[in-house]
């Protein structure tokens, strides 16, 4: 059964040490997390996960990874400059700000229900109720009063300011000369890099419609409320695809990358039944998309929140980015470039025309991803004598250690070099990483690879050594099951193959 509760997990994540809080000596940072040990093999197993479904098994895709910080040109022409902001309030009261839309949706639902009847909003419809009150900034003031809105800090109604955007970009200086030119953004998203290099990349590989641009990376959001645990960070990362498509054929990429998507997802532990796919509202559309899918995953405690978009988001990107825009028949709204070098445009397959493609793109973020993973994986057992454990059933590709070599005597010579050369040997593999382990106990070892998700645990003996009871059993080792507790002797000549079908 996968976790309850997020206490569960945060529990887990720190004592493992897969996730600790970012700058925790000198008290923390609200918003940035740090990954450990554990955490960093997790993550780059789901990164690698998804850069060998989303590039490697397929002919239709290239990889990237540009830079984090943006000309601000790029977050101009991008809309982000404009736009990239949420709605916050402060309580006048102790100076504490809020997302609008989360103080609002942190309410008791009577305090709700006032607030949507004093705007004259559906309460049922919680995106017209935010749409409302950001529309009649000083109405809204007075509602959040009038309602009794709380304070969540507090616990008291507070004094609410009128709301008024916040841009979320992460503002930087670059170079030694701090004058009003010379700033940059930290990216809030990867995909700006992907259609800045659009030219770059059709140039350097001669692809043809379509295809698609894959990247991974840091992405950062100066969030008004970072929250529940990773789920909501400064510094996110994030797995994007640009997918370009003839204009005409977007609807149904955008169907094929939904589809692509769920089963990846499935791949990793997380199953569709988990998922819902919310088909967002037009009024709740950001400004460049046609149509979007959230990826709603049922996260514990949180119930279900979005794990990835999917969106359409026409030729608006590109179309934006290029020079020449009135040439080239582009179909989105865009604002005028003036200041773009370069045509972002790619020939027709059938016309052989310059076009500016459209685009789907399918974004997930890498925390959230591990926060889900983890929490299908995390199950709670009672085993045959009334104990408990706590086990990851992990998908093997994504374990963090895919096996444990433990010696029983990790002071007697003849076991420790037979089992560091098992180890050793294993390693070589390149599967992943496998740990030489003479920490404990063997106990106390089993349990803690149960805890992290360990596949396997090999155990080199007496017997293994010739020195036990049954000779028959020389050069073998003990081969542990995390999943079935079951426990094999194997032949150390065999063990690379056994191991190696069992983790493939
Ligand atoms: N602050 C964040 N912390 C962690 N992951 C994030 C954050 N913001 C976005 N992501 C991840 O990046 C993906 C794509 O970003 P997108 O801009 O679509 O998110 P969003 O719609 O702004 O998310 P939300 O509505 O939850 O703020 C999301 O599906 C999510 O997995």
């Amino acid at each position: 059964m996968p976790a309850t509760s997020m206490e569960e997990l945060v529990s887990l994540c720190k004592r493992r040490g897969f996730i600790f809080q970012g700058s925790e000596i000198y008290g923390g940072l609200q918003g940035f997390y740090d990954y450990g040990p554990l955490g960093v093999e997790l993550k780059n197993n789901i990164k690698a996960a998804w850069w060998r479904t989303n590039v490697y098994e397929r002919d239709d895709m290239e990889g990237l990874d540009a830079s984090i910080i943006m000309h601000r040109m790029v977050l101009r022409h991008s809309g982000h400059e404009a736009t990239f902001s949420d709605p916050m309030v402060d309580n006048k009261k102790n100076g504490k700000r809020y997302r609008l839309d989360h103080l609002v949706k942190d309410q008791k639902a009577d305090v709700q229900a006032k607030v949507a009847e004093l705007m004259g909003a559906d309460p049922e419809n919680f995106a017209a109720l935010v749409a409302a009150l950001n529309a009649n900034s000083a109405q809204a003031s007075q509602a959040l009063k009038d309602a009794g809105v709380r304070d969540p800090f507090s616990g008291e109604v507070g004094d609410w300011t009128e709301p008024r955007p916040f841009n979320m970009m992460f503002k930087t200086t670059i170079g030694p000369v701090a004058d009003d030119d010379s700033y940059g953004y930290l990216r809030p998203e990867t995909a700006q890099g992907i259609f800045t290099n659009f030219k770059n990349v059709v140039d350097s590989t001669s692809r043809r419609l379509p295809f698609g641009i894959a990247q991974i990376g840091k992405a950062f959001r100066n969030e008004i409320t970072p929250r529940n645990f990773i789920f909501r960070v400064r510094e996110l990362e994030q797995m994007e695809i640009e997918f370009f498509c003839t204009p005409g054929t977007d609807e149904e990429w955008h169907e094929h990358w939904l589809e692509q998507r769920l089963k990846w997802w499935e791949a990793q532990g997380v199953p569709r039944s988990k998922i819902e796919i919310l088909d967002v509202p037009k009024e709740d559309l950001a400004h460049y998309s046609k149509r979007t899918y959230d990826l709603m995953y049922d996260y514990p405690t949180l119930g279900h929140e979005e794990i990835e978009g999917i969106a359409n988001r026409t030729d608006f990107d590109l179309g934006s980015h290029t020079k020449a825009q009135g040439e080239l028949g582009i179909q989105a709204r865009v604002d005028e470039n003036l200041d773009s070098v370069a045509k972002l445009t790619i020939p027709h397959p059938e016309t052989n025309k310059p076009v500016v493609p459209f685009v789907i793109e399918p974004s997930a973020g890498v925390d959230r991803a591990m926060l889900a993973v983890l929490s299908e994986a995390f199950t709670k057992e009672t085993l045959e004598n009334g104990s408990e454990r706590i086990v990851l059933k992990l998908r093997p590709h994504l374990a963090p250690i895919k096996v444990a070599v433990i010696p029983l005597a990790r002071n007697r010579e003849e076991i420790t070099s037979v089992a560091r050369a098992i180890k050793a040997e294993l390693q070589g593999l390149g599967l992943g990483r496998v740990l030489y382990e003479d920490s404990g106990n063997i106990g106390k070892a089993y349990r803690r690879h149960d805890e992290v998700g360990t596949p396997f645990c090999v155990t080199v003996d007496f017997d293994t050594v010739g020195k036990g009871e049954d000779p028959n059993l020389t050069d073998t080792v003990t081969v542990r099951d995390r999943d079935t507790l079951g426990q094999e002797r194997v032949k150390i000549s065999e063990l690379s193959g056994w191991i190696r079908e069992r983790l493939r």
